[in-house]
């Protein structure tokens, strides 16, 4: 495969931008080679540079779940961008997406539209912590939740990858709050409860954990977290950055049939575009201003063209029958070709991920034993053979619904001639 043009532009970008890329994720490091610059892509293709193409399974880290350039998303965006790109002021699509998502989402009684799944979540936690009025959160060692201060600390995704335990740069001062737990660890939980109890404003969790790869919750785990932040009061927050509209249209809750208090939203429900959101119970989004004294703003929030994306993506997963079963059953046959050449593998829905371990994954310290390097030497074997996934062990793989069943029988066949 000839790859000089990607090398080159790569070269170049490292004089400009950290590792040559704008989100670190991207840097192909961890894997041993260097990051594609892709030029096009259309349905479950893209295209770099060199003209090479793959069946992307990366799918922008998620958003592309019809895969790309679908035309009537397109279509949506062209007409909404031809009427003005950014308003700053009010305009119907904020209502009719609102209204879209709190359909799927009955939970989020109110919610606030911000530009990325980072936004969303640093929203949710201070709305939590202005309607509690404490100052303590918990998070999961191994889920990501986005690069805000407080919440670098033993992160998943491109922490993880380049075993950042917490970010340099954040102060004692925005962690001290942060409690730890592990996931799919009860007793973990319940210490932290027995010992700061009604000091902890919110626990936040991604209910199916996708940036330690892909770590489904134990039997019973969403239901035992809803159960001890109700009974001290504490917000429960979904981040479903990743799993909302991916995992059903009403997202993990939905699918694990638990009802958090407050939830966030990106990718999928930008359809492609920087647009994210959060929300949930009437009382706590009131806290937020201008009804509230919670700040939180945005120049560009409710951008009408990333708007017109997230209608249109929601509206089309609504028209097509069986959407989430076919996704399903595309899934399961990669699934279960990995299985059968004896790797380990965990999926939920549409997620997945390989993990070079011999154990089965259900926590943060069994996805950090990994072989990263059988993982590197996976990942090269599967570019070579046309199909593009995350270049990090510790990553999930999409399948969209573009994906065809010839893509599906091509990846296999990659799989199937891993050695
Ligand atoms: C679960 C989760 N939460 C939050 C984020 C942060 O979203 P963004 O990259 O849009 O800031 C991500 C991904 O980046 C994520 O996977
Ligand atoms: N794992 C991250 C989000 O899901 C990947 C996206 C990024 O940080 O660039």
């Amino acid at each position: 495969m000839n790859t000089a043009k990607s090398k080159q532009l790569y070269k170049t970008a490292c004089g400009f931008m950290p590792g040559g890329v704008n989100s670190p994720v991207r840097a192909c490091k961890a894997v041993g080679t260097v990051p594609l610059f892709i030029d096009h892509a259309k349905g479950s293709r893209i295209w770099d540079e060199d003209g090479n193409e793959f069946i992307d399974y990366v799918c922008s880290w998620g958003p592309n779940i019809l895969g790309h350039c679908c035309e009537p998303v397109i279509n949506a965006v062209k007409a909404a961008c031809d009427k003005g790109l950014t308003f700053g002021a009010c305009h119907k699509g904020e209502i009719t997406l609102a209204e879209l998502i709190k359909k799927h989402f009955p939970s989020m009684e109110m919610l606030r539209l911000v530009n990325s799944g980072t936004e969303a979540v640093m929203s949710a936690i201070r709305a939590a912590r202005g309607y509690t009025g404490r100052d303590k959160i918990i998070k999961f060692e191994g889920c990501y939740h986005g690069h805000s201060d407080g919440l670098l600390v033993k992160a998943g995704s491109g922490l993880m990858t380049q075993a950042i335990p917490s970010g340099a740069g954040v102060t004692e001062g925005c962690t001290k709050d942060t409690l730890l737990a592990k996931y799919n660890d009860t007793a973990s939980v319940e210490k932290l409860f027995e010992e700061y109890g009604n000091e902890i404003a919110a626990l936040i969790v991604e209910p199916c954990a996708a940036n330690m790869g892909v770590v489904p919750p134990e039997k019973g785990f969403l239901e035992f977290l809803r159960e001890i932040t109700k009974n001290h009061g504490t917000v429960l927050i979904f981040d479903e950055v990743i799993t909302g509209f991916r995992l059903s249209e009403g997202g993990a809750s939905k699918y694990f049939g638990v009802i958090p208090d407050m939830t966030t939203l990106g990718k999928i429900v930008g359809g492609g575009m920087p647009l994210a959101c959060y929300g949930g119970k009437l009382e706590i989004m009131q806290c937020v201003a201008p009804l509230g004294s919670v700040y939180q703003a945005g120049t560009l929030s409710g951008n009408p063209c990333a708007v017109a994306a997230g209608i249109e993506t929601i509206r089309q997963i609504e028209s097509i029958p069986n959407f989430y079963e076919e996704l399903n059953r595309k899934s399961a046959m990669i699934e279960n070709a990995i299985r059968e050449k004896g790797l380990n593998v965990n999926r939920c829905g549409s997620l997945m991920t390989v993990f070079f371990n011999d154990e089965s994954v259900k926590s943060y310290d069994e996805a950090r034993a990994c072989n990263t390097e059988s993982y590197g030497r996976y990942y090269r074997h599967m570019l070579q053979s046309g199909i593009y996934t995350a270049p990090s062990q510790f990553e999930a793989m999409f399948v969209s619904y573009a994906h065809s069943d010839e893509d599906i029988a091509k990846t296999i066949e990659a799989i199937e001639s891993y050695r």
